[in-house]
């Protein structure tokens, strides 16, 4: 499936750089510089691809770079061809600031080959203190062990850090220029609905699109969807998606007609939510260009609670299918769709995907259930992984069907899979795993119908919020932990205290015995707001990597510090890694803005 986004989808520079001493020195390095640029880019290429499936393609330089002129010539071309990150490579000594990268948005990073025949770590050290001496930070790569020249093989923890910075890098770059499609405004009073158009220009290059809800009204009322596909939804529907045990009151209870007219507008909800995002060339083809062509929204929020769904059905199947990575037209990838409009969660969400490729669970960070008062309410003990307590996560609608955790990996255990890797038969276990029941009209006064699941099986997962904080700008935490099954008669009556009818993830976060996380209880109490992004896999260390390229502080994390990978100027800001990355980033500022 292509990239639906406007633009192409950024490339890997890489740059080797050479002694540009010719007559001898120069001759003799040329093959060995150049055969570690391409197997820096076949290592990439072998490895990475974007949400889209697309495959990463990087582009090396036509010459190694042994000056200023050669590193003009590379810029040139790497222009050209759309680079959005670059990697410097090289086993020998260069002339740092002679031929380093100075497009200060760009991300970079150096990879000085670790051999002694030519002087590649001085050079790395040479061209960091360049970057540091200049305000370009820049990530330093190293191996650990020395090789021999001429030998091209990676090493292991060379390769961990090469992709951890282009995975990182490239979620940069793709950010860079898309919006944010905030659906209505502000949710309840939530604060993370109070869009902050600044920050999204700011720290991550993506301008805000805001649409009032009555959109999604003239948009319904004139027909303005493709009819055709509206229908195919609403059979796939009726066909996948079974209602649920109607648990309203019963004066608040529909009949059949009623909720088959709030089926029909949570289908034509998502069909015009989707054409907001990325546009629909069969809307232009009927001559509604301008709703056509979308608003290339790498991210959107929908208002929902309250005015809307006051009024409306709410848009928890919306929100829960664009989320997914299947719909009626097939398995495909998945779209970052807050709730609430929730724009820091749905970034939060938005740098989860983009890491891994997969589809995003979003949730309110509902209840700390301590062992002792499990056993109070069911009478029995937790146990496993979730035997010092367990974190629900729970809300309405923008969850994943993905976190029905019915897709399996190699080895047969629950994963979440990027969509070229699911099978339809896997697909269809995700639906059979949800329910749909109509909506609590408490809450809901339209209706609608809620995604109703419970994540079956223990996954490694990571949880990450973005919190807007005055007087510092957005920080970033991030716990990494794994879902648990709980036995079902658990399970049933904690969920029947709260909402049964929403999809529920039990989360037992790693701890560490330290600070936050020395205990569960602790992760729930310094957790910044209501909601959080749940993403399958351990990703901290690349959270953190990616936000210190935005320039973002991490507050909070349970990574290993040896798993801590940020620009080498970082360490120049002190020994105290959480103290200099804040300082460090205050320091920088946002990547492609002012902060006053
Ligand atoms: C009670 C509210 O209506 C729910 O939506 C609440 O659980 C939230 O999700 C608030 O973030
Ligand atoms: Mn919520």
């Amino acid at each position: 499936m292509a990239n639906r986004l406007i633009g192409s989808l950024p490339k890997v520079g890489i740059r080797p750089v050479i002694d540009g001493r010719e007559n001898g020195v120069r001759e003799s390095l040329e093959t060995q510089v150049m055969d570690l640029a391409k197997a820096a880019a076949a290592l990439i290429e072998e490895t990475l691809r974007f949400p889209s499936g697309e495959q990463v393609e990087c582009v090396i330089a036509d010459t190694c770079i042994g000056g200023v002129a050669e590193a003009a010539m590379c810029a040139e071309k790497f222009k050209k061809e759309g680079v959005g990150i670059s990697l410097t490579v090289t086993p020998c000594w260069c002339y740092g600031t002679e031929v380093m990268d100075t497009d200060p948005l760009m991300p970079k990073a150096v990879w000085g080959f670790n051999g002694t025949e030519r002087p590649g770590a001085v050079y790395l050290a040479a061209a960091l203190a360049g970057y540091s001496q200049k305000g370009l930070p820049t990530f330093g790569i190293y191996g650990r062990e020395v090789q021999d020249a001429g030998d091209t093989n990676i090493p292991k923890d060379v390769q961990e850090k090469l992709l951890r910075f282009v995975k990182s890098g490239l979620a940069v770059a793709q950010m860079n220029g898309k919006s944010y499609l905030s659906l209505g405004y502000s949710s309840m009073g939530i604060a993370g609905s109070m869009v902050d158009a600044n920050f999204l220009q700011d720290y991550l290059g993506v301008r805000t699109e805001f649409v009032e809800s009555v959109e999604i009204l003239r948009r319904m009322d004139e027909g303005i969807y493709d009819e055709e596909e509206f229908q195919k939804a609403l059979a796939w529907t009726k066909e996948n998606c079974k209602e649920g045990e109607d648990r309203n009151k019963p004066e608040d209870q529909v009949d059949a007609a009623r909720k088959a007219l709030e089926w029909e507008t949570v289908v034509k909800m998502t069909l015009i939510c989707r054409d907001m995002m990325n546009g629909n060339q069969k809307l232009i083809d009927r001559g509604y260009r301008e709703e056509g062509l979308g608003r290339n929204a790498i991210m959107g929020g929908f208002q929902g609670q309250r005015q809307w769904t006051d009024y409306q059905p709410n848009a928890d199947f919306t929100e829960a299918i664009l989320n997914s990575s299947f719909d009626w037209n097939g398995i495909r990838q998945a779209y970052v769709f807050a709730t609430e409009n929730d724009s820091l969660n749905a970034v939060s969400m938005l740098f989860g995907h983009l890491l891994t490729n997969t589809s995003q669970i979003f949730s309110d960070v509902r209840t700390y259930w301590s062992p002792e008062a499990v056993k109070r309410v069911t009478g029995k003990e937790l146990s496993g992984l979730a035997k010092d307590g367990v974190i629900h996560l729970i809300n309405s609608g923008s969850t994943t069907l993905d976190a029905t955790a019915q897709q399996k990996d190699g080895a047969g255990n629950p994963t979440m899979k990027p969509y070229w890797e699911i099978s339809e038969k896997e697909v269809q276990d995700c639906l059979d795993a949800t329910e749909w029941p109509q909506a609590i009209r408490d809450y809901f006064r339209g209706g609608g119908f809620s995604s109703q699941f419970k994540t079956q099986g223990e996954m490694p997962v990571t949880m990450c919020r973005i919190n807007m904080v005055k007087g510092i700008g957005p920080v970033l935490q991030i716990a990494e932990g794994w879902t648990v099954e709980l036995p079902e008669d658990v399970h049933f009556t904690l969920d029947e205290r709260t909402n049964p009818t929403w999809p529920t993830t039990w989360f037992v976060p790693k701890l560490n015995g330290k600070g936050a996380f020395k205990d569960v209880y602790s992760v729930m109490a310094n957790w910044g707001a209501n909601h959080g992004a749940i993403s399958y896999g351990h990703i901290g260390a690349d959270l953190i990597t990616l936000a210190a390229m935005l320039r973002i502080p991490v507050n909070m994390h349970n990574v290993e510090e040896e798993q801590v990978f940020r620009p080498s100027a970082w360490s120049a800001f002190g020994e105290d890694k959480e103290g200099a990355d804040y300082r460090a980033c205050t320091t920088y500022g946002p990547l492609y803005g002012m902060t006053k």
